[in-house]
C-alpha cells in the first residue's frame, strides 16, 4: 500500500532548504521607469556550475493524472532549475532533502498560480508536475558541459491524491 503524501502550501519558510520561492509577497520591491513599473528584484540567483550558462526555456506540462505515484526523483548537480507558471494556475512541487546520496521522504508543496520556485543545485526534485490542464512554464536552467542530470528511483511509491489540497 503505497504512502499517500500529505501536501502543504507553498511557503517561503517550508521551501527554504530546498531553494527559493518566486512570488512578489515579500520581495524586494523597487519603482522604476518612470513610476510605471514595479520591479521584484532578484527573487533568485541562477547557478551555472563549471562554465554552464544559463538559459531561458519554455516547459509545456501535460497535466498528471491523479492518483498520481512518486516513483523517482532527480536532481541538477551543475545547476539550478527554476519554474514560474506562466498560466496562472496551481501546480505541485516535490522535494526531498538528500540522504547518503539518495533523495530521503518526499516534501510535496501546492504552489499558486503566480508562485515559482528556484531548486538550487543538487536538490532532488520530481519533474515537473502540472495539474488539471496543459500547463505552460518558464524555466530558468543550465547548459553545459557533464552530467547535470541524476536520477534515483523510490523502492516504493509515494502517492499524490487529487482531493488532497
Ligand atoms: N529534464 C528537464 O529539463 N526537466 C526536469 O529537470 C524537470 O525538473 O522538470
Ligand atoms: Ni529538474
Amino acid at each position: 500500500m503505497a504512502d499517500v503524501l500529505p501536501i502543504g502550501p507553498l511557503t517561503r519558510a517550508a521551501f527554504a532548504p530546498f531553494g527559493e520561492v518566486l512570488e512578489t509577497d515579500g520581495a524586494e520591491r523597487r519603482i522604476i521607469n518612470e513610476g510605471t513599473t514595479e520591479r521584484f528584484h532578484a527573487l533568485a540567483c541562477a547557478e551555472a556550475e563549471r562554465g554552464g550558462k544559463v538559459i531561458i526555456n519554455l516547459f509545456r506540462g501535460q497535466p498528471r493524472p491523479f492518483p498520481y505515484e512518486i516513483a523517482m526523483m532527480e536532481r541538477h548537480p551543475l545547476g539550478s532549475q527554476a519554474f514560474f507558471p506562466i498560466d496562472n494556475r496551481p501546480w505541485l512541487v516535490v522535494v526531498a532533502k538528500d540522504e547518503d546520496g539518495r533523495p530521503g521522504l518526499p516534501q510535496a508543496f501546492l504552489a499558486g498560480g503566480r508562485q515559482g520556485v528556484n531548486f538550487h543545485a543538487n536538490v532532488w526534485h520530481h519533474p515537473l508536475i502540472a495539474i488539471d490542464e496543459v500547463s505552460d512554464f518558464l524555466v530558468v536552467d543550465r547548459e553545459g558541459e557533464g552530467d547535470n542530470l541524476e536520477e534515483a528511483d523510490y523502492p516504493s511509491v509515494f502517492r499524490i491524491e487529487r482531493d488532497n489540497w
